[in-house]
Order: C-alpha cells, then structure tokens, then sequence
C-alpha cells in the first residue's frame, strides 16, 4: 500500500502536468498542491526541492498541511522520474509495461522527445527559430509512432511525457503566442496534424481525449497564463 503523496505542481507546467496525469491513470490518492511560479513560498526551494522547480513529490512521514512539508517525508523531483515512480508504486496502471522491450520502447520515445522534440519546440516558441527544425523533430516522433493507438499500443509513460507539450504547444500556436512571426502559429499547428502529419494529428487527438490528461488540463488557464507570460516576447 503505498504512503502519503504530496504533488507540489503548478497548471501551466509540462512537467507537472506529466507527474498529474501518471497520479490519475493510477487512480491514485494525493494532495496536490499549486505553486505559484512567480511568487514561490520561501519554504519551497529548502523544504521539498532545492532546484525550486515543479513538480515535486513528499512521499510519506506524517500527515501534515501541504506548505508545512515535514522533513520526515522523502522528497522527490524531475517529472520523468517521477512517472516511473508512479509507475512502480501501482504496477498495475499500465503506466510502464512488465515486458522489457516494451518498457525499452517506452523509454526510446521519451529519450525522442526530450532531446529532439522538446528543445525544437521551445527554440521556435521562445526564439523564433526556424519552423523547419520543429517540422523534422516532429517527423521523427511520428515515425515512431505505430500505425494506430499509442506511442507503444496501450497508453504509456510515453504518452504522458508528450502530451503536456503538444496541448501547451496548441495552445501557443492557434492563440499566436510565441516569439515565431505573428499569422504562422495557426499555420503550423494545421501543418503539424494534417497532410503529411496526420498520423501524429490523430495522435494528438486521441492525447487530448484521454480522461487522465483532460481532467488535469485546464486550457482556459493555460491561454491566459500563456497570453500573460509569454505575450510581449514578440516585442523583444
Ligand atoms: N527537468 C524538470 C523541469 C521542471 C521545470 O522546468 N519546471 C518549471 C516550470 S514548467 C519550473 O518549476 N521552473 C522554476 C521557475 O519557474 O522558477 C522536470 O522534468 O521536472
């Protein structure tokens, strides 16, 4: 029976939403609770994760109110860690596979998104570089992706490691947020699921349609933190 969870998050990070959506494909119990980013509780950094970054985990100890983390309880950090953390306490939500190569092919996905996807999404969105690079790290996540269902047949810790960042990078492109030339975002995300992306469009869909990532996405929130943070990096 696993311990008391504590899920230090906040609604417009990726990573936390990745750590959310393993806790709810495990239909597990815990308390979460929202850091405010630009105002971070002067406990966090020292008590629960000295990168002061979220999401974070307290994991047992004894009962205590969220902003009084005890020093009894195990703190843990990083969203990929803690999906396989995830993962191991509830063996049984699918979250990674009993079959080592599935579990192998689980993994080589993520090592595809963290290390081409993500940074070519975010050196597009924040610096307006060149839409073709993204173009071909989202070539190489489609070709990994079988020919229906998800990224290794049942839903995954792969899935949960892109998810966030397609919904945030939707988000981003259809409102125009983004350093990128202001009429291309609509474009691109139409290019990046139609024609020769449809495969990964229909992906995206089945993503966004999975309970586990709909009930911890809130877009409303997420434009208008996006339009708040992220408005003025045109003008820069
Ligand atoms: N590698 C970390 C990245 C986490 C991260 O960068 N989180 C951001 C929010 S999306 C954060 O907490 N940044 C600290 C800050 O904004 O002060 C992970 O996978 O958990």
């Amino acid at each position: 029976m696993p311990e008391r969870i504590t899920l230090y998050t906040a609604k417009i990070c990726p990573f936390a939403q990745r750590a959310e959506i393993a806790l709810a494909e495990a239909k597990a119990e815990f308390t979460p609770f929202q850091i405010d980013l630009s105002n971070k509780p002067e406990w966090y950094a020292p008590k629960v994760n000295p990168a002061s970054k979220v999401p974070a985990i307290a994991y047992g100890g004894p009962e205590v109110p969220p902003d009084q983390p005890s020093p009894e309880s195990v703190k843990l950090a990083e969203s990929l860690v803690l999906v396989e953390f995830v993962a191991d306490l509830f063996p049984n939500s699918g979250i990674l596979s009993s079959d080592p190569v599935t579990r192998a092919q689980t993994r080589f996905f993520i090592e595809g998104v963290s290390s081409k996807l993500i940074p070519a999404w975010y050196a597009y969105f924040l610096r307006g570089a060149s839409v073709d690079d993204l173009y071909t790290a989202a070539e190489y996540v489609q070709s990994l992706l079988p020919a229906e269902g998800f990224a290794v047949g049942k839903f995954s810790a792969a899935d949960i490691a892109i998810a966030p960042f397609l919904a945030r990078a939707r988000v981003s492109l259809v409102n125009e947020i983004g350093k990128y030339p202001e009429g291309d975002g609509k474009k691109v995300w139409a290019a990046l699921t139609s024609g020769k992306f449809a495969r990964l469009g229909k992906y995206a869909e089945d993503l966004f349609a999975r309970e586990s990532f709909s009930s911890t996405f809130d877009e409303d929130y997420v434009t208008k933190a996006f339009s708040a943070r992220f408005a003025d990096l045109r003008s820069k």
